[in-house]
């Protein structure tokens, strides 16, 4: 659905974006991370045929991006971060007028911005005015402008940012119904949990360049050397802390709290191994497991990443989390 080649930005000297390869598959939700900078935007509007890049290409649903502008149009919906609502217009009437402006017929338009005030949970404020509605009804508002040409792909440029807790639960909710219906969407922000759990694959951004580029799970094994295991035995773990360390793929091992925490240069197969070994050695294993990486680790570790912003939000995502019961 989408795929750029070697694209660039140069802002004057700076290059905001530097041989960006993408490809995202058609009815996936992708979540396009990185910290403030990192390009997200940029490439963003690039796709969404608002900015002209220096060098390189992109294509949407096999439409390229500089020479069929208003055919790639037809078929996204583009949300910037910041947009701005016309404030003496109702709800309805405001996605009415977007309706008109895509030269939707005169007689749907009224139904059409009905079911999107329901997709995104606003029905009851059809007749409000959007001046006076909160920071998230106006997202869910401009979500469902986006959407008023039923495009097949939506880029969202960081749609929950300044959200409450309960607002993000919210989006979230609307994101998953936008997946059941198969649209493509594109989705970015600077907040890793925000998105893991909802993205299908995602890609982090790092000054203009993908760093890692996969689902979850693939960047966490492409920047993880090796896996952490943690091993329980009935008895002797000093002993059998001692055979790890002499085992050949064992990189190093310790005890905590009764449990040997062991380190291993290998995959899945190495880990199977190494359990075959501890049994066959008759030592009581009584439970061994993968101690699975933390996800905001995994984004510090491939952005070198700023702690204080990721420590920040992530006490954010935690709530939103827990609010969801
Ligand atoms: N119009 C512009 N003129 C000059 N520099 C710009 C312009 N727009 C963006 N930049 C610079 O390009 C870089 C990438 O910006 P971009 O907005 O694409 O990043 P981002 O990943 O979306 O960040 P954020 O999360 O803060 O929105 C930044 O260093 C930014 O300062």
């Amino acid at each position: 659905m989408i795929r750029t080649e070697n694209l660039c930005k140069h802002y004057g000297k700076f290059p905001a974006l530097k041989n960006l390869n993408l490809h995202i598959e058609k009815g996936t939700v992708f979540g396009f991370i990185g910290p403030n900078g990192a390009g997200k935007s940029t490439t963003m509007l690039i796709l969404a045929t608002l900015l002209k890049p220096t060098s390189g290409r992109a294509w949407v649903g096999g439409l390229d991006v500089m020479n069929q502008g208003e055919e790639v149009r037809r078929i996204i919906g583009y949300m910037p971060d910041f947009f701005g609502v016309y404030d003496n217009l109702t709800a309805l009437e405001y996605l009415e007028f977007y309706a008109a402006c895509y030269g939707i017929d005169k007689q749907i338009r009224r139904k059409i911005a009905l079911e999107l005030l329901e997709l995104v949970n606003l029905q009851d404020k059809r007749d409000a005015f959007v001046d006076g509605l909160s920071r998230g009804m106006k997202q869910r508002l401009g979500l469902a402008r986006a959407l008023v040409h039923d495009p097949e792909l939506l880029i969202l440029d960081e749609p929950a940012s300044g959200l409450d807790p309960r607002a993000r639960i919210e989006f979230r909710e609307v994101l998953k119904e936008l997946r059941e219906m198969g649209k493509t969407v594109m989705i970015s922000s600077h907040i890793l949990p925000e998105l893991a759990s909802l993205c299908d694959s995602i890609g982090v951004m790092e000054q203009g360049e993908l760093v890692a580029n996969g689902s979850v799970a693939d960047i966490t094994a492409q920047i993880q050397q090796g896996r952490t295991l943690e091993v329980r035995v009935l008895h002797g773990a000093d002993t059998v802390k001692q055979y790890l360390e002499k085992t050949a793929y064992v990189l190093s091992a310790h005890i905590e709290e009764n449990k040997i925490i062991v380190k291993v240069n290998g995959d899945e197969s190495v880990q199977a191994e190494l359990l075959q070994e501890l049994v066959a050695q008759k030592i009581p294993v009584v439970s061994f497991s993968e101690i699975s990486v933390n996800i905001e680790d995994v984004f510090l570790q491939i952005t070198g990443g700023n702690r204080e912003v990721m420590e920040h939000e992530t006490v954010v995502a935690t709530m939103d989390q827990s609010g969801t019961g």
